[in-house]
């Protein structure tokens, strides 16, 4: 028999990135009936930094959270709607504002080594408002596969159904996805998820080998529309897991008709691995800094992958993007 994998797409959220957050209702409508008829099981919907993501931090969202996560449920006959947050950036109040628009699932986001701060969320979320619920370890190749593992089991003890290693650089390498999924896999008793990144061009080969390795819960976004260099490409993943022999569920022409027709024309130009979505990846940064520091680099008059090696020298994570500006101004005062 062959092993189901569930594929969760994040065009409606980590694709936010991309457009500056500037999803409307009736373009999540749009994408959400496509992905519904191509039996996509999950849709992630939210501001690309989560729910509560909408700041001047972040960059304003146009239409609320709630209202895309309302506006995707009403025309999700099949897909369920996942939602993600950071707790600090969304609160308690905002996940039951989103449970009660529609969202089944909520995945809570913290740094890898930083599990302890979702304990309230995933307990409330589980307990609370009765939603299936995600831990969601960001930035992976940050920490040892041992110290993954110890951060999981806490999530996982919180009453996490799924826990997964998110590789938010897209820095990590086959070997390093096999080697953490596997540590995962053999210790945990819930499920293991694997959230790729493009920008070493690793995301279909490293989602693969999360799944050799036992991971059941896989990310992708159509046409890859996602951070960085976007994420596993749906269309690509559904194609290469079907050659493989594992069952996604999801019919391979129309989720390629919902790649080219819909999302292809949302994008301000194709997400490609350009150089500063590769230096993400060499650097290991954040893939949604990328814009950040284009912006500071102009901004400044700096090579914009100069300030993103400089973030990865010093580890800047999620959640600092002040400091893209501030690095960038040190940088131009190095040159002067
Ligand atoms: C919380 C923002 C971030 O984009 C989440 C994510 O997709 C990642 O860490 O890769
Ligand atoms: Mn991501």
């Amino acid at each position: 028999m062959s092993q189901e994998i569930t594929l969760v797409e994040v065009a409606l959220r980590d694709g936010s990135h991309v457009i500056r957050h500037q999803y409307t209702k009736e373009k999540v409508i749009e994408v959400t009936k496509g992905l519904n008829e191509a039996k996509v099981p999950y849709i992630e919907v939210s501001h690309g930094d989560g729910i509560g993501g909408s700041s001047i931090q972040y960059g304003f969202s146009k239409d609320s959270d709630i209202e895309l996560i309302r506006a995707a449920k009403e025309n999700s006959p099949f897909s369920k709607i996942a939602c993600l947050l950071l707790p600090g950036v969304g609160t308690l109040d905002d996940l039951k504002e989103a449970r009660e628009a529609g969202a089944d699932m909520v995945r809570i986001a913290t740094h890898v080594t930083e599990a302890d701060i979702s304990a309230e969320h995933i307990k409330f979320a589980k307990n609370e408002l009765g939603m299936e619920v995600v831990g969601f370890l960001m930035m992976a190749h940050m920490a040892s596969p041992e110290v993954l593992l110890e951060q999981a089991k806490l999530m996982e003890s919180y009453g996490a159904d799924v826990v997964y290693c998110t590789d938010s650089a897209g820095a990590l390498l086959p070997s390093e996805v096999k080697e953490r999924i596997e540590l995962l896999v053999a210790n945990l008793n819930c499920k293991v998820g694997f959230h790729a990144h493009n920008n070493l061009g690793l995301a279909i080969g490293n989602t693969i080998a999360a799944v050799e390795a036992g991971a059941s819960f896989v990310d992708g976004s159509a046409r890859s529309m996602g951070a960085g260099a976007g994420n596993a490409q749906t269309e690509v993943l559904v194609a290469v897991l079907d050659k493989m022999n594992y069952q996604t569920g999801v019919d391979l022409f129309k989720i390629m008709d919902v790649a080219q027709d819909i999302i292809a024309p949302l994008l301000p130009e194709p997400v490609i691995i350009d150089n500063d979505s590769l230096i993400l990846g060499y650097a290991g940064v954040y893939s949604s800094f990328r814009l950040f520091a284009q912006r500071a680099g102009k901004k400044y008059n700096v090579d914009s992958r100069s300030i993103l090696m400089e973030l990865g020298k010093i580890g800047v994570v999620g959640g600092q993007e002040d400091m893209v500006m501030d690095i960038a101004a040190q940088l131009s005062k190095r040159q002067e």
